[in-house]
């Protein structure tokens, strides 16, 4: 069986999490936490989340465990069949990650710790999200997902990669994606109005006390 090694809490953790479930596969969901020995020994990188596949190779990144999802079990598929529209899906993927969740992922230990964010950081962030939030503008297809007719891995992504620009962004940028890209907040609900979504985000507030414990001991 595939072992998922994270934290409900944890976006990257959800989207792979999401992905199993949507491929209908049965998974070990053991909770770790970044510094742990069991996480050190699943992911050198220290990150979760982190995966054992059912053949028993270990591997890490959120994006290579998606792609290996979809490689090892093809059905349900989450990426399209011809390789235009796959790159389509995977570019929406992409800046997904770059320009909406790691830009906005920089405040993230400033505003955990309620700490002061230098302005040039605030400026910096907030023109790398409003580039991805222009390249959503003109590729998201919202009809009804985001790159087209069908559930693929960049709806996936995507609703993940939103949690801290929905975070961070209304607070401390004056930018709220969501509203920022037409059709983005009617795609989000519908995203959230699934049996899956709607397990994976009580999973995760179950998981917020655990991991609020946790955050409060590595800034201690
Ligand atoms: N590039 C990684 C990012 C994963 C990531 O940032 N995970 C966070 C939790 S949401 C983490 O483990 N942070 C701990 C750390 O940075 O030490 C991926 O795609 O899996």
């Amino acid at each position: 069986m595939i072992t998922l090694y994270g934290f409900p809490f944890s976006n990257y953790h959800n989207m792979v999490k999401h992905a199993l479930m949507v491929k209908g596969l049965d998974f070990d969901e053991q909770i770790t936490y970044p510094g742990s020995p069991e996480l050190a020994a699943v992911n050198p990188m220290g990150k979760v989340p982190a995966m054992k596949t059912a053949q028993g190779t270990t591997l890490s990144e959120s994006s290579v465990l998606l792609e290996y999802l979809e490689d090892a079990y093809p059905q349900p598929a989450l990426l399209p069949r011809n390789a235009e529209d796959r790159a389509r899906v995977r570019r929406i993927t992409k800046l997904s990650e770059l320009y909406l969740e790691l830009s906005a992922r920089r405040l993230l230990p400033a505003v955990l710790a309620n700490a002061d964010i230098p302005p040039a950081t605030l400026t910096e962030v907030r023109e790398t999200m409003e580039r991805g939030v222009n390249g959503l503008k003109v590729l998201a297809a919202f009809s009804p997902y985001v790159a087209g007719p069908e559930l693929s891995v960049a709806d996936i992504f995507l609703r993940y990669a939103l949690a801290i620009p929905k975070l961070v962004g209304p607070t401390h940028l004056n930018l709220d994606v969501l509203a920022a890209v037409p059709g983005l907040a009617e795609w989000d609900a519908m995203m959230a109005d699934t049996d899956i979504a709607r397990k994976i985000d009580a999973d995760q507030q179950a998981n917020a006390p655990e991991f609020m414990a946790y955050v409060a001991k590595r800034l201690a």
